[in-house]
């Protein structure tokens, strides 16, 4: 997972116009947000819209649910038991990766938790008990990375997403030093942890997969991995046009998008 890559193509994606009644194809980027404008459509979804965070995020959690079975079936993983290690980081991300874990233990994957640091507030309090009502067990410690290699098929990283800035703080940084040591592939709920949001980073996390969520972030273009999915069918057709997302055409009902 750790191939060098020129900065990555950026997806065409196949957007439909009405232009006087008609309705034509044309080819269109997708376009890739910075920190504040991912933060202010956020916002937006919230206050405009009429939105819950808890909505939204059982979307994009199912998303991300769903993209992981697209790129890594059962069938395909290398271990006998289909383990995965869920790490959630104190924000929204955290809390996708808790609804994303709720969801993979339904489709038949083996996921258990590391969350070390928990908001006190109901939402997540909630994911939590659903976690654990489902019988995902929780660690109590980030394991040695030679652990991970030999317990886990994968890594889910939804410890920071767009609201992530400046250095990282305990207990995240050795989570990180960690991941970083480790070989067995890792997937990034929509931005990889201590990435900058719209730089990237040179000496970060290289996950295998990436799942943008709503519309992929600028640090997007120097993702290298394999797999890149949008995921976060949600955004109003009103708000797509005024961002101008030139989000692609979800295939029928799914709700994730393979862009790489
Ligand atoms: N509309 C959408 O697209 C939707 C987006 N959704 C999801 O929400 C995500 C954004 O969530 P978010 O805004 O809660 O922030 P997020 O990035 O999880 O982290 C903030 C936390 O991290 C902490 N922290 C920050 N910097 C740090 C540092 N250097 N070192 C250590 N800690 C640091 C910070 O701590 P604090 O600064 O408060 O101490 C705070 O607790 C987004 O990426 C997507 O996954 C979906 O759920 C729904 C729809
Ligand atoms: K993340």
């Amino acid at each position: 997972r750790r191939r060098a890559c020129p900065l990555v193509s950026v997806t065409n994606s196949l957007y439909k116009e009405c232009f006087s009644g008609q309705v034509s194809t044309m080819a269109q980027s997708i376009k890739y947000l910075g920190q504040e404008e991912a933060q202010q459509i956020d916002e937006e979804l919230f206050s405009e819209y009429g939105f819950s965070v808890d909505q939204l995020m059982e979307l994009a959690g199912l998303s991300c649910a769903t993209a992981i079975t697209r790129a890594y079936p059962t069938s395909s993983l290398v271990k006998a038991r289909p383990s995965l290690l869920v790490i959630c980081g104190p924000g929204n991300n955290g809390g996708d990766g808790l609804v994303c874990a709720r969801h993979l233990k339904l489709f038949g994957y083996a996921p258990t938790i590391l969350y070390p640091k928990r908001p006190n507030k109901l939402l997540f309090q909630g994911l939590t008990t659903q976690c654990e009502k489902m019988d995902i067990p929780f660690l109590t410690e980030m394991p040695e990375a030679m652990v991970v290699d030999e317990a886990y098929n994968l890594v889910i990283d939804a410890i920071f997403g767009f609201s992530f800035k400046g250095a990282v703080r305990e207990p995240f940084g050795s989570i990180l030093d960690v991941l970083k040591k480790t070989t067995v592939p890792i997937v990034s709920i929509d931005i990889p942890s201590g990435w900058d949001v719209e730089q990237g980073s040179t000496d970060g996390l290289q996950p295998d997969m990436l799942i943008s969520l709503t519309a992929p972030k600028k640090s997007a273009k120097h993702f290298c991995g394999r797999y890149h999915y949008l995921g976060g069918r949600f955004v109003p057709p009103a708000m797509e046009k005024k961002y101008q997302l030139n989000l692609p055409l979800y295939p029928n009902t799914d709700c994730v998008y393979q862009l790489q």
